[in-house]
């Protein structure tokens, strides 16, 4: 049976799919069938990082109420034969997709996929709410500074339910020249929020150069510092050890 994991912010920006991309395409590597689904009904931007615009003819709000199959509504990544995306909405269509409607949804892709990563858009509305509906994980997604941290706090105050174990923390854009001061501030963001930490990744050029050649960056730029860091995450969601990432 998979696992559906929820990636928040709370703030905008701080690299939610990114990481998405980034480790859905490091676990469909190692072998694990992976679905990224984007939660982002209006923006949504996952299929771009995937390397995949536009290619999705129905999205998720198509399945959860029925419109059409599961199956019908996955795109395959043509290099990564594990890995499938199923988009979100370009507009809100009649009546919202319901947490029940979603919650059955993700039952048919536990049985699917090993893996099923959904992008959640930034702040605690609709798109919030659907992602952390029915997954079993949460990983809350967040940069150094402080009213990313602030964010991420609120939003870990919205996840109650989800007990010791299944919140993570991952602190994106990190930079070697702060790393001493930063030591300090992931503490302190871990002590904050009460997560664990899952990952740290460094502020990587290659990560917005992959974005606009739109492919993923674990296949444009697999050596990348970032790539590196997505696939010793994969490792430790899959329940691995993998050495938190030296910043070069
Ligand atoms: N580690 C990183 N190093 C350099 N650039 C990064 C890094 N992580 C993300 N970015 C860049 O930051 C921008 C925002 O990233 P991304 O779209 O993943 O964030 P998001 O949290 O999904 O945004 P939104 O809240 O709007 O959905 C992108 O241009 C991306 O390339």
């Amino acid at each position: 049976m998979g696992q559906c994991i929820a990636v928040v912010s709370g703030k905008g920006g701080t690299g939610k799919t990114s990481f998405t991309a980034g480790v859905g395409a490091a676990l469909a590597l190692s072998g694990l069938r992976v679905l990224c689904v984007d939660c982002d009904i209006g923006l949504r931007n996952l299929d771009i990082a995937l390397g995949l615009s536009d290619a999705a003819l129905m999205d998720f709000s198509d399945v959860a109420q029925q419109r059409c199959t599961l199956e019908r509504a996955v795109v395959s990544h043509p290099q990564l034969a594990k890995l499938s995306l199923l988009t979100a909405p370009i507009r809100q269509r009649g009546q919202p997709v319901t947490g029940e409607q979603m919650a059955s949804l993700l039952r048919a892709v536990r049985i699917q996929y090993d893996f099923c990563l959904l992008d959640a858009p930034a702040g605690l509305g609709d798109g919030f709410l659907l992602a952390t509906a029915a997954a079993d994980r949460c990983v809350v997604v967040t940069t150094a500074d402080a009213s990313s941290l602030r964010d991420a706090q609120h939003t870990v105050m919205e996840l109650g339910r989800f007990g010791p174990g299944k919140l993570h923390l991952v602190v994106n854009r990190v930079r070697k020249k702060l790393l001493r001061s930063m030591h300090a501030t992931i503490d302190d963001a871990m002590d904050k929020a009460g997560l664990p930490l899952l990952g740290v990744v460094p502020e990587d050029d290659a990560l917005p150069l992959a974005l606009n050649r739109g492919s993923p960056i674990l296949l444009s730029a697999p050596a990348s510092p970032a790539s590196s860091a997505y696939r010793n995450i994969a490792t430790r969601l899959r329940g691995g050890k993998a050495p938190l990432l030296r910043i070069k």
